[in-house]
């Protein structure tokens, strides 16, 4: 049976990343992507904007919408200050199962739990079955049609409070149009864009950052 480009992003990182830094993990991605396979991480340009944001955010409890092979989990994990936790969701078994393993390479395992299924099943259950009380930080880099239905549901479910920091990728290539819409024209988030490029690609992109006002 022949291999997923996943599973050969992954073996690449095993033989040249260093084990148990999640640097080399980002960077090793990175190279593999750059130079042999495109593959939907977020990269390292948008990368630095996702730092900056989680930085910002200082997150106790954040959580990712779309976990693909685990780079952006790991990026996003490295920068955790003790204690602190990241919830990643994804939906496709094979994805989830490459990127456990990405992320026990990188040593953030402690840091970063992975639920796979659909997010909108697995939101509604963070509060009581993921000892959730409010979401600090959340990136949104699922199903691009998922953004504006799942942000409602994070704020149904109480889930958001007053500057829970949302940070969206994709919102040019491959698009995110009604989400767009709906955060900038909501009362309860102060938006903020950040023009870039699509992973690995001359294409423009860009992210875009909603805080939640309550
Ligand atoms: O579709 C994307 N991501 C979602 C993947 C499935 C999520 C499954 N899931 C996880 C949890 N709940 C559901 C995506 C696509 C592209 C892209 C860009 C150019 C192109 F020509 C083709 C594709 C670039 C990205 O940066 C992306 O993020
Ligand atoms: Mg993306």
């Amino acid at each position: 049976m022949n291999q997923s480009k996943e599973q050969r992003i992954l073996n690449f990182v095993l033989q040249n990343a260093v084990r148990g830094d999640p640097c080399s993990v980002v960077d090793t991605i990175d190279k593999y992507c750059s130079q042999k396979e495109w593959a939907m991480n977020v990269g390292d340009e948008k990368g630095k904007i996702l730092d900056k944001t989680v930085e910002e955010a200082n997150p106790s409890v954040a959580l990712e919408l779309g976990t693909y092979c685990g780079y952006s989990a790991v990026r996003i994990s490295r920068l955790l200050k003790t204690g602190a936790r990241l919830l990643t969701v994804e939906f496709n078994p094979e994805f989830a199962a490459i990127a456990k393993q990405m992320i026990e390479f990188a040593g953030v395992q402690d840091k970063v739990k992975l639920l796979e299924g659909p997010s909108e099943e697995i939101i509604p259950q963070l509060k009581k079955k993921y000892e959730v009380d409010t979401l600090d930080f959340v990136f949104l880099d699922h199903w691009k049609d998922r953004y504006t239905p799942d942000t409602i549901l994070l704020q149904e479910c109480n889930l958001l409070r007053k500057g829970s920091i949302l940070l969206a990728d994709n919102i040019i290539f491959p698009g995110a149009p009604d989400f767009l819409n709906y955060v900038r024209k909501s009362p309860h988030f102060q938006c903020t864009n950040y023009p870039s490029h699509l992973e690995y690609m001359q294409v423009e992109d860009a992210m875009e950052k909603a805080v939640f006002l309550g």
